[in-house]
């Protein structure tokens, strides 16, 4: 057995008591059922018995006729209810164990690192984790719980037959091979067939997914027919691989029915010349076609079992191949709770790449203490975000180190290091939940003034009571329902709310404007008068006020002061603060580079 079909088997034994319950279930079904051909043969035996010997015993005949159809109506009853219970249990173990693999991977979601995340689509995530991951469950229900059943039925059946007529039963039994042959060809040929069903099913979800996201760019730019054509494709080639998926399996049914119907004809032949020759009786006749009958039903099930395997093992591998991986980043071993003295944020000669052999950010030194205020200018590109990710450990520096008191940050905790640095981003998510849930998403137990105390400060207060049902109000899925300016305002409150040791804003008030920007501002100033802050900002208006200023070039710091010292120096900084407050505010370090400098 594959290794994945061993982990899916294994998950089922977490439930040790309903496996054996719907095993047992089974058990009692295939005994149930083999007793029935036996019984059978009896009766014929027995109504011949009375056609030939007419009313001289018929009483005792007809009684003993009785008594065998009683057991044929026991045995059928028996059989219906013990596959009622299997099914049933097979189903409950089947579902418990998609639950808990379903929790698995939510949870493993949450653990991977940002570097996975940035390789791996969220559309595929999506198709490993519901459409992988029921095609490793039904595998439980459709594929393990039924095949001790067949095991059973085709190992006592063939058995019956061999021993009460070795010709006869290798005539009834000659269909084996070829059917072997034809399940295993279409086994192997449908695990690749449903791989790459699933890997297209992951592209399909991709476009979906993107399509709704960017709905109102895909309407802006008439994208529709390009998005229709893309997303046509994949499922043209989709449906193709479906179709050669029921090829494949009703081309194995068809070999498996033929070669069962000439094994029939054979006993039907072989065993009436016996018949007719009184060395076998009607009723062993009767027997044997009555196991070739029962064979049939698994016979037709198999191909549903090996069909169930090769989706199991193809999606399997695909849900296991994201629960086995080992998040880049993680506590190390002897990694100790964050506990700030000061709260003063160092970064050392910080060298950092996403991707090995593209530098990214080279030798960036800084320092900023409490009640300190760092500020970061730099071109698009520059790495003025790519900094703020590397202080809650989104990703880990390639070179130099980045402390908090002097603690190499790889050396805390994760929580405790991500509970102390609060990320205000430059893509406001919301959640699709009420706005009071948004702002307090950090600290669901935050008590009611702390969270109107953080709109307040955001400048979002006003607005959230003028609203239908203030706090309580839903935000629309990715809060659509709100302007960008308000959501990056939300933002800001929920960055606010647990009060962390060390703010970052990363262009996070680019969508206000300038006038509620300058009392967002004050009001932070207030909000982080004891925690380091790093502003990130286009607008200079922004960061202007701060401590120091940092100017990034191409991963590089190339300037550095407060606001006073670099325009006195003269360069790129004083550049653009020259072009912004002389006409275009929204001007960036790009433009100067591309302008020149102003006159
Ligand atoms: N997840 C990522 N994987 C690979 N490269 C990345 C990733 N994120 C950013 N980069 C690259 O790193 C460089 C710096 O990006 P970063 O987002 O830090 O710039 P930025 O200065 O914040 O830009 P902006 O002002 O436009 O926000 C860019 O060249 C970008 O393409």
């Amino acid at each position: 057995m594959p290794r994945v079909l061993q982990r899916i088997v294994g998950l089922a034994f977490h439930y040790p008591w309903l496996v054996s319950l719907a095993m047992a279930a089974s058990l009692g079904a295939a005994l149930a059922s083999l007793a029935l051909p036996r019984l059978l043969g009896r009766a014929v035996d027995q109504a011949h018995g009375l056609l030939i010997q007419g009313v001289a015993h018929a009483g005792e005949a007809r009684h003993a006729l009785l008594v065998t159809a009683a057991f044929v109506i026991g045995a059928t009853l028996v059989r219906g209810a013990m596959t009622m219970w299997s099914g049933y249990l097979g189903e409950l173990v089947s579902q418990k164990v998609g639950h808990d693999l379903r929790l698995q991977f939510f949870q493993q979601l949450q653990r991977l690192s940002f570097g996975f995340h940035d390789r791996i689509h969220s559309g595929d995530l999506v198709t490993r984790g519901m459409l992988d991951l029921e095609g490793a469950r039904v595998f439980i229900q459709g594929g393990l719980m039924p095949i001790l059943t067949l095991v059973l039925l085709l190992a006592f059946a063939s058995w019956q037959m061999l021993a009460t007529d070795l010709t006869l039963g290798l005539i009834g039994l000659a269909f084996v091979p070829f059917s072997a042959l034809a399940l295993g060809r279409m086994g192997f040929l449908l695990r690749v067939t449903w791989l790459r069903f699933q890997e297209l099913m992951a592209q399909l979800t991709l476009t979906m997914e993107e399509n709704l996201q960017g709905i109102r760019v895909v309407r802006a730019f008439a994208g529709k027919a390009f998005e229709m054509s893309k997303f046509d494709r994949a499922s043209v080639d989709a449906l193709a691989y479906s179709y050669n998926r029921i090829t494949l399996r009703f081309r194995a049914v068809a070999v498996m029915q033929v070669t069962f119907n000439a094994s029939m004809a054979g006993v039907l032949w072989y065993g009436g010349h016996k018949v007719a020759a009184g060395t076998m009786s009607v009723g062993t006749l009767t027997a044997y076609l009555a196991y070739m009958t029962l064979l049939q039903g698994p016979i037709r099930q198999i191909a549903m079992i090996f069909n169930a395997a090769a989706r199991a093992t193809s999606s399997g591998a695909r849900v296991f191949e994201v629960l086995d991986l080992e998040p880049e980043i993680a506590d190390a071993p002897d990694a100790k709770p964050l506990a700030p003295a000061k709260g003063v944020l160092r970064f050392e000669s910080v060298d950092f790449g996403y991707v090995p052999g593209k530098q990214i950010l080279t030798g960036i030194d800084f320092e900023v203490g409490p009640g300190q205020t760092l500020g970061i200018v730099g071109p698009p590109g520059s790495g003025k975000s790519t900094i703020a990710n590397l202080i809650p450990r989104f990703y880990d520096v390639t070179g130099g180190t980045i402390t908090i008191d002097g603690v190499d940050i790889r050396d805390v905790t994760l929580p405790s290091l991500r509970e102390y640095v609060g990320l205000v981003q430059q893509e406001a998510f919301l959640f699709d939940s009420s706005i009071g849930h948004n702002v307090a998403y950090a600290d669901p137990w935050a008590e009611e003034e702390r969270i109107v105390g953080a709109a307040k400060t955001a400048q979002i207060h006003e607005h959230i009571v003028g609203l239908p049902a203030d706090y309580e109000t839903r935000v629309g899925e990715r809060g659509v329902a709100l302007s960008g300016g308000q959501r990056q305002r939300m933002s800001i409150a929920r960055g606010v709310v647990p009060g962390p040791g060390v703010m970052i804003f990363d262009d996070s008030t680019a969508a206000i404007d300038a006038v509620t920007e300058r009392r967002v501002r004050d009001a932070l100033a207030e909000a982080t008068r004891t925690k380091a802050t790093i502003i990130i900002a286009h607008r200079l208006s922004s960061l202007m006020h701060a401590d120091q200023i940092i100017v990034l070039d191409d991963g590089m710091v190339v300037e550095r002061g407060n606001h006073a010292q670099l325009l006195k120096a003269g360069g790129v900084y004083a550049d653009l603060y020259e072009l912004q407050s002389r006409s275009d505010a929204s001007a960036t370090l790009e433009d100067v580079t591309l302008e020149g400098a102003p006159a």
